[in-house]
């Protein structure tokens, strides 16, 4: 192994309460507001189709010319506890919330930016509001936070001169400063997801993103960190130069999931994985018509897989400019809601069964409970489950619904009955397992 200074703290699981809670979790929802939300991805009347909540970028806008937007800011619908309301129908743990996005408008009243919600016609603090309102439905706070923040006139994407090095100095000050007041203003949050840290500028100093790691914990004892934060001594991120991962849980699966019998690697640690419902739309955009939108069965589904590979998902929502949510989002948090009112027991701390994946969908499991969720029942009508080594299926029952049979049909290998009424959503089958060989003989193909 290469001596690090700034590598993984540790190895292997953390086993906390903290991180177990944040693991049983396992169902979250981001909340990408700011800015960005009020021309929605329209500026001079030009519809840019990127993602809305890099418009500045997209139209090439000063920050100067960017930021006049905050005299616009007056969320006259908004209303933390109808947000909170809302993502406690959906049947989401967890909520992670934009504190501050790449633009550099913070979310609460930072005594160290001049870009916050203290200076809009809104006056008050948001991301206060918003946290007492998610915390009374008992559903936990995350932080997003980005670190490279384009209002700043000390951040630099590389470091070239001394006076590179000398404002990412003032730059990470800064940073460090409103980190504190996060951790300071809102104790009851239990997470910070960072953003904004792939540039050369962060790659370079993997020292302080061991510090910002630090510091946090110091502050907020069980407060958890995720990979995207971290860079090495050598500039690696994520995982560390001997491969250990940084950060409590890995951060990379953006609108990407692993593969459910190739990536079989991310079942060894914790992950939680992020996506948008268009195909990449984080913050608001007034016309969804420009990419495919997922169904909310595609978005439960993706839920599902990464419950299946031992991972939290989180559900992207942006609201609008005006604090209320557009139809589809509405529709989206009720659909899986509903789902999760009658099927959570297979979301809700579980983890990766064991089981090799099969087409029909995918498995997860809790203690000696595992789920089968079916996705794509078979013109068979039966669902084939090959049981890992010395595992055989006791019985099994639709959640909320009735017995189906099992068959055993060779080593290992069972069929298990789709209900005769087929239900007309994704349906949930529980089985009672247990640890012991067949008694019967089966005798291999000779080849
Ligand atoms: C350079 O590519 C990206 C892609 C997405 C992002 C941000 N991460 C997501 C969680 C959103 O916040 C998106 O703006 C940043 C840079």
């Amino acid at each position: 192994e290469i001596p690090l200074q700034y590598g993984a703290d540790r190895l292997g699981k953390r086993q906390d309460a903290a991180m177990q809670k944040f693991r049983d979790n396992r169902l979250g929802a981001f909340i990408h507001w700011g800015l960005y939300a009020i021309p929605g991805g329209e500026w001079n009347g030009k519809v840019y189709k990127g993602a809305a909540e890099w418009l500045k970028s997209w139209a090439k806008i000063s920050s100067d010319e960017w930021m006049k937007l905050m005299d616009q800011w007056n969320p006259e619908k908004f209303n933390a506890k109808a947000w909170a309301k809302m993502a406690k129908q959906m049947g989401v743990k967890y909520v992670k919330i934009t504190t501050k996005h790449h633009e550099g408008f913070c979310l609460w009243p930072s005594k160290y930016s001049k870009y916050t919600v203290a200076q809009t016609p809104y006056k008050k603090d948001i991301l206060g509001e918003l946290v007492k309102a998610y915390n009374d439905e008992g559903i936990d706070v995350h932080f997003y936070f980005s670190v490279m923040d384009w209002s700043h006139p000390d951040w630099r994407y590389d470091i070239k001169s001394k006076e590179d090095e000398e404002a990412m100095a003032r730059f990470f000050e800064f940073t460090d400063n409103q980190l504190r007041e996060l951790a300071e203003r809102y104790p009851t949050v239990k997470d910070f997801w960072f953003d904004g840290t792939w540039d050369a500028s962060i790659k370079k100093n993997g020292w302080w993103t061991a510090h910002a790691e630090k510091m946090l914990k110091e502050l907020l004892p069980g407060v958890t960190i995720n990979s995207r934060l971290r860079a090495d001594d050598y500039g690696k991120r994520h995982f560390d130069s001997n491969g250990h991962m940084m950060g409590d849980y890995e951060s990379g699966y953006e609108r990407r999931l692993p593969d459910p019998v190739k990536d079989l690697k991310v079942t060894r640690w914790d992950w939680e994985a992020c996506m948008t419902v268009p195909e990449n739309q984080w913050g608001y955009h007034k016309d969804w018509s420009l990419s495919y939108v997922k169904t909310p069965v595609e978005v439960l589904e993706r839920v599902v897989h990464a419950v299946s590979m031992g991972g939290n998902m989180v559900v992207n929502f942006g609201p609008q400019g005006d604090g209320d949510f557009r139809p589809e989002e509405k529709e989206l948090a009720a659909y899986i809601g509903s789902w999760m009112k009658k099927n959570g027991e297979c979301i809700y701390g579980c983890d990766y069964a064991g089981f090799e994946k099969q087409p029909w969908g995918y498995y997860t499991r809790k203690g000696d409970d595992v789920y089968m969720v079916v996705f794509n029942p078979p013109y068979s009508r039966h669902l084939v489950v090959k049981t890992p080594g010395g595992t055989s299926i006791k019985a099994a029952q639709v959640v909320g619904g009735k017995e189906v049979k099992v068959e055993e049909t060779a080593r290992n290998e069972f069929n298990v009955d789709v209900p005769s009424a087929l239900p007309d959503e994704p349906f949930v089958i529980k089985l009672k397992i247990e640890k012991k060989q067949s008694g019967k003989t089966y005798r291999d193909a000779l080849t």
